[in-house]
């Protein structure tokens, strides 16, 4: 893990090539002759700028003077409130995260009119940059989970955790004095550290519970990031008797069923649970509702749902009624036969009608959702399916966001992120690309296409070239290795792909869409797209690969003429077209050297497919 110190002290990164601004006059491109039709556009938006009260500058001055380390308190305190409410059970005191009083009138009626929910057109804002120290008394954290991030590297609480956690932390302290806790929403950068934000405080809850009751649902759209975000709980469950599950389809489903209950408990009242914490994809939880005997949710504490937009965009959403069904007739009917004691052990989590109504019986925590990704949907009709009850909004941005409910506050870069494209003409994109690697401009990467059929043929392309050209050949005599890393490649492959990737063994993987969400791999330097992305969600998330926990990375987009008109709309559209954007264009003299070897390589793919 980055540590906070690297995550101050990082400088872009510049492409060795010439580099021409996006504004540069001379540039003779299909994109820049669009640019009077958005000037227009753009001029309105400096505008807003421009016009500012200067009482709002100011405080944007003051958000930018901050110290990270030592100020960080004020940073993240929704500036419209002074107070702070103290703790019941003392903790440190905490931010009041309600609702923004100070919302204008205009800004209400505007979302209003855009059926955006108060909440989620005024999100708490925490500024992407800061880190506080892991030991600052407002997390609260107990030593068992202090010695975990020491061992895992982290010292300072990056923004999302330096907001969320004290959030949660706050909502399990009055979830006792059977007040409501609200759902919470995060919309956080690609690699800002999303995942330690929900592990490290659903952990430090859960690790004094007495028995082992499924209490947190983690769920994940793919089977890779599952494996990622379980490892991680099992790190910080180190210490603690928490139990961690996975179930992500990749062991036959009895084995799975075996490893999440016990046949010989007897089913009843939960207490045949295996685990504690239970990471999922949607269709493997799905398949547990429907036929794993004894699995059920009516302990449950927390319901994680990272990448939740994707989640949300799933083709098959009946695992998302599935959960809701399977939570409300716990709740209304009891699942369960057990005589109910005051001294048993399930009782003060059980969500059973009958308990319910007992007065002199505590009420178990509501579930709270928690809602993670870099790029939250603002649909209200997809998140009205998650039924949030008075959810909060926690938003990292970035100073130059102004507008939160704009298309910018939507999509926050890492600071630390270089980013470059190119026009390209669609059939020289493999050569484009050869000279990235022979140049070095490509460091230890991945590679995103459009398709597999596209992932395999490139890889193939690329594997015949770098075969063809003798050691001695390649700058610094090293041969660059290439591989293909795609959902037709096999999971055991795949896991062994990453790690020869991870070890140095590889320098470029070129994939589909497959990884281009929530993977994380410390090594990766550089992302190319080599195809474009066709929206800001997935440039989001592909160039988000690079650039993780503070370090630099680049990013570099290949843009077909013909994608050219869209791609710069998109960016424009999303406030993501101006200096930080840089355009860069081949060097000829390597390109000129590096064409008999395309030729080759081309050849030979060629035969390839004859035969
Ligand atoms: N406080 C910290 N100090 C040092 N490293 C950290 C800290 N928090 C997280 N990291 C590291 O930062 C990297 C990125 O974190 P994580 O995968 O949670 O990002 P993310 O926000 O979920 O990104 P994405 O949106 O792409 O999924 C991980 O390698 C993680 O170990």
């Amino acid at each position: 893990m980055g540590s906070s110190k690297e995550h101050k002290s990082n400088k872009k990164r510049k492409p060795e090539e010439a580099e021409r601004t996006l504004d540069d006059p001379s540039t003779s491109d299909p994109i820049t002759k669009d640019q009077s039709r958005k000037k227009e556009k753009r001029k309105s938006s400096s505008k807003s700028t421009s016009d500012e009260p200067k009482e709002k500058k100011n405080k944007k001055d003051k958000k930018r003077r901050k110290d990270s380390e030592g100020k960080a308190k004020d940073v993240h305190k929704d500036e419209s409130r002074d107070t702070e409410i103290a703790a019941p059970d003392g903790l440190q005191r905490f931010p009041d995260f309600s609702q923004d009083p100070s919302a204008s009138t205009e800004s209400i009626l505007k979302a209003a009119q855009l059926g955006i929910p108060q909440w989620l057109a005024h999100p708490t804002t925490v500024e992407r940059d800061v880190t506080v120290p892991i030991s600052d008394g407002r997390f609260a954290l107990s030593s068992q989970i202090l010695s975990r991030c020491a061992k895992a590297g982290v010292e300072s609480l990056f923004a999302v955790q330096s907001a969320v956690i004290p959030a949660l932390r706050a909502a399990h302290a009055l979830a006792r004095l059977r007040q409501h806790v609200r759902d919470l929403c995060v919309s956080a950068p690609t690699g800002s550290g999303k995942t330690l934000a929900f592990v490290i405080p659903i952990v430090e809850k859960l690790r004094s519970r007495l028995v082992t009751r499924l209490r947190a649902l983690v769920v994940l759209p793919t089977k890779d990031l599952a494996h990622q975000v379980k490892e991680c709980f099992a790190f910080f469950c180190v210490g603690t008797s928490l139990r961690v599950g996975l179930a992500a389809g990749d062991v036959p489903m009895a084995k799975e069923q075996a490893s999440l209950v016990s046949e010989e408990a007897g089913y009843l009242d939960g207490d045949s649970s295996l685990v504690d914490i239970l990471v999922c994809t949607p269709g493997r939880l799905y398949d547990h509702l429907t036929m794993t005997k004894g699995f059920t949710l009516q302990h449950l504490e927390f319901w994680v749902m990272d990448e939740a937009d994707r989640l949300l965009n799933e083709a098959n959403e009946e695992w998302l009624s599935k959960v809701h069904t399977a939570i409300e007739q716990e709740s209304l009917s009891g699942n369960s036969s057990n005589i109910y004691t005051p001294a048993s052990s399930n009782a003060s989590t059980m969500r059973r009608a009958d308990l319910q109504l007992d007065p002199l019986v505590q009420p178990p925590p509501r579930i709270q959702k928690l809602l993670f990704s870099a790029t939250l949907t603002g649909d209200p009709a997809k998140l009205a399916r998650l039924k949030l009850v008075n959810p909060l909004y926690i938003a990292v941005t970035s100073d130059e966001d102004g507008d939160l409910s704009g298309p910018a506050a939507k999509y926050t870069f890492p600071s630390t992120l270089s980013e470059y494209f190119s026009i390209c003409p669609e059939e020289k994109k493999p050569l484009w690309l050869m000279y990235m690697l022979w140049s070095r401009i490509v460091g230890r990467g991945i590679c995103f296409t459009k398709s597999l059929e596209t992932a395999h043929r490139l890889a193939q392309l690329m594997q015949a070239w770098t075969d063809g050209v003798p050691s001695d050949e390649w700058p610094e005599g090293r041969r660059i290795v290439i591989a293909e890393y795609s959902s037709e490649v096999s999971f055991t492959e795949r896991t062994r792909l990453l790690r020869l990737f991870k070890e140095g063994n590889i320098d470029l993987l070129i994939c589909s869409d497959l990884i281009a969400r929530g993977l994380d791999i410390d090594q990766i330097e550089t992302v190319v797209n080599y195809d474009a992305p066709t929206d800001m969600s997935q440039y989001t998330h592909r160039v988000g690969r690079t650039a993780r926990a503070g370090k630099n990375g680049s990013a570099y987009t290949l843009v077909g003429v013909t994608q050219a008109h869209h791609f710069k709309t998109m960016m424009l559209d999303n406030g993501h077209w101006g200096p930080m954007l840089k355009r860069f264009d081949p060097r000829n003299k390597i390109m000129d050297a590096l064409r008999d070897q395309y030729k080759v390589a081309l050849e030979k793919v060629g035969s390839l497919y004859a035969e």
